[in-house]
């Protein structure tokens, strides 16, 4: 994966945009949008969803991948995240680790925001050295 030249498709992060309409964050108000794009080339969203029992909280990231799973799609491209914030904002930690289930260790995972200001890592340098389904094998 090369960071300069990785191509982001315009679909992709207009679908992290739409997906950001929808966040559900009244006690944070900080709105995030996601997409991921998958292997097949598909597209699906997600948003973060807040509760009155704070640590109920689901990440757009993770509701998107779950979106995901429940369409059939368990492979990836890339992730795209969406916000309105100066610093990009990358995953939390819950994240990084369910992204790793599911994404190549080279894979993109891209913030932007709505300067059209970008930041990209890989998944390995999100989450150097994870703990994915390799390391279940001797079980
Ligand atoms: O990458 C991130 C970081 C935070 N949040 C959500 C969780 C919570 O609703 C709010 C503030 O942490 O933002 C995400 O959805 N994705
Ligand atoms: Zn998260």
């Amino acid at each position: 994966m090369n960071k300069q030249t990785i191509k982001i498709p315009a679909e992709l992060k207009i679908a992290a945009k739409q997906a950001y309409l929808n966040a559900y964050a009244p006690y944070s108000k900080f709105h995030v949008g996601a997409a991921a794009l998958t292997t097949s080339g598909t597209i699906v969203q997600g948003c973060n969803v807040e509760n009155a029992s704070y640590g109920l909280t689901v990440c757009a990231e993770r509701n998107c991948i779950s979106h995901a799973v429940i369409k059939g799609e368990q492979s990836f491209q890339m992730i795209v995240i969406y916000t309105e914030q100066e610093r990009m904002t990358p995953p939390c930690g819950a994240c990084r680790q369910v992204i790793a289930e599911f994404f190549e260790q080279s894979a993109p995972v891209i913030a932007f925001n709505h300067k059209d200001q970008q930041q990209v890592w890989s998944v390995a340098e999100l989450l150097p050295d994870a703990f994915t389904p390799k390391d279940l094998l001797d079980i």
